[in-house]
């Protein structure tokens, strides 16, 4: 039931309706309607419904509807039982919005118009017309439509992230995470591990991506061992690493960054996380990272300053991502950048060209860049030393790769391959105490990564 319908502040849906079995559904949305049913509508959580509008008429629905302890969701393609009924709209009390005022889908339409023209952000934090699954009593249906459908797989990632982050707020209240971070080790220092890494190599400093999967590569790497792998790139001669946490949508998990980090590797590590709230800052920092990504398509200005504050009294560097020339001349607004990335992989449609990263450095934006002495990395599709070259002619001090280097069974050979020159440690500290690796080993000075100040 695909509908382009959307949602009436002030309003809410009734219903009232029989699936198959006779059981019958009637909201009880506002109390204005006599209900004989005891299942009621979550409050605020019903937001639209096919070619509504707020005169007080109802329209027929059929929906498929199966039992709410069903893994399964449901769709108009989906098995269940058939609802079938009248929905209406009709106007809620409890809102703070008492009409909505004449013309405010315009408005509405508008004010978005405005800031996608104003900061270029086109992602939703969340769907504007409420979620599309409902529960009605022991039934659910889903009522899809542009408002509560994601435009692309960018945004649906931060549509469940919102809610995965609501969850594990409540699990994990800011106090508990701020208690581990009083006490942990001091961030090691990111930037300076990729400046001093390329001076010594004469490449651009390695940001090596442990990652297991990704939503435009499927399963990158099936027999994923993320401290394997972890040490492997260390030994090979990786500045710092970045690991994918989502779990959802990349199989990462805070747990990994953890084992890496408790295992000794002494490279700096980023969360590599889809942060859109302040509480994710203090969770990556508790979880033993040292730098943390903000990606300025979903964050406006405001935010990527507050979060950039905010990272940076944890200790935490910050690596601001952007794909577009509007986004970097966005991100080059922000008084204080240190570490811009730029994205080769467009993440609302997966293409990749890694001209985008010459493009994006080029004439004055590049000078900008320079003048500032920030540092700029190279991420996504880069598979060959000629690929590297392209990223570093361009002013990359630093690449993120993920694919070329996960999928090798020695990801080692795989960061030569990606030079075309072995820049491997003759010093691995997370391999010394491996009886089963041979690798010579000196020492990377404990604190030599510790971040300044
Ligand atoms: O890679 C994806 O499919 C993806 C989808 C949605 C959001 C982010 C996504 N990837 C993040 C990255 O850009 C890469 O993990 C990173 O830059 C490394 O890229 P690669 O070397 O091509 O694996």
């Amino acid at each position: 039931m695909a509908s382009t319908a959307a949602f009436l502040p002030g309003y809410q849906i009734q219903a009232t309706g029989a699936v198959a079995c006779s059981t019958t559904i009637t909201s009880t949305s506002t109390g204005s309607t006599s209900s004989s049913s005891k299942s009621s509508w979550a409050s605020g959580s019903v937001r639209v419904a096919p070619r509504l509008t707020a005169k007080r008429q109802w329209s027929n629905f059929r929906f498929r509807g199966v039992p709410r302890s069903s893994s399964s969701s449901v769709d108009e393609t989906g098995s269940g039982e058939e609802m079938e009924g009248k929905v209406r709209m009709v106007f809620d009390p409890k809102s703070n919005n008492p009409e909505p005022p004449p013309g405010w889908k315009e408005k509405e339409d508008e004010r978005i118009a405005a800031m996608i023209e104003k900061e270029g952000i086109s992602i939703r934090r969340r769907p504007e017309t409420g979620p599309p699954l409902h529960n009605v009593g022991a039934f659910q249906f889903k009522l899809q439509n542009a408002g509560n459908t994601p435009r692309n797989i960018l945004e649906e990632i931060i549509w469940s992230k919102d809610i995965e982050v609501t969850q594990m707020k409540e699990r994990t209240p800011i106090g508990t995470l701020k208690r581990i971070v009083d006490s942990a080790e001091r961030a090691r220092d990111f930037v300076g591990a990729l400046r001093e890494r390329a001076a010594e190599t004469g490449v651009p400093g390695l940001i090596a991506e442990v990652k297991k999967a990704s939503p435009s590569r499927g399963i990158i790497q099936p027999n994923f061992d993320p401290v394997r792998i972890a040490k492997a790139y260390e030994a090979g001669g990786a500045a710092c690493l970045s690991v994918l946490t989502d779990q959802k949508y990349f199989q990462g998990s805070f747990e990994n960054l953890k084992l890496i980090r408790a295992a000794g590797v002494q490279c700096p590590l980023l969360c590599k996380e889809f942060i859109i709230d302040a509480w994710q800052l203090y969770n990556a920092r508790a979880s033993g990272a040292d730098a943390v990504l903000l990606i300025a398509a979903v964050l406006p200005d405001q935010d990527l300053k507050y979060m950039s504050r905010i990272a940076k009294s944890l200790g935490l560097a910050v690596l601001i991502e952007v794909h577009t020339e509007r986004e970097m001349d966005r991100v080059l607004a922000l008084p204080t950048v240190e570490l811009v990335g730029i994205n080769n992989r467009n993440l609302e449609n997966f293409q990749v060209d890694i001209q985008n990263t010459v493009r994006l450095l080029e004439g004055e934006r590049g000078e900008t860049i320079r003048d500032r002495g920030i540092l700029v990395v190279g991420e996504s599709g880069l598979f060959t030393p000629a690929d590297v070259e392209v990223v570093q002619k361009a002013g990359c001090g630093a690449v993120l790769v993920g694919e070329s280097l996960v999928k090798q069974d020695d990801p080692r050979t795989g960061i030569a391959g990606l030079f075309g020159k072995d820049i491997s440690r003759v010093t691995s500290p997370s391999l010394e105490n491996d009886s089963n690796e041979s690798l010579i080993c000196g020492r990377i000075g404990r604190n030599k990564y510790r971040a300044p100040g």
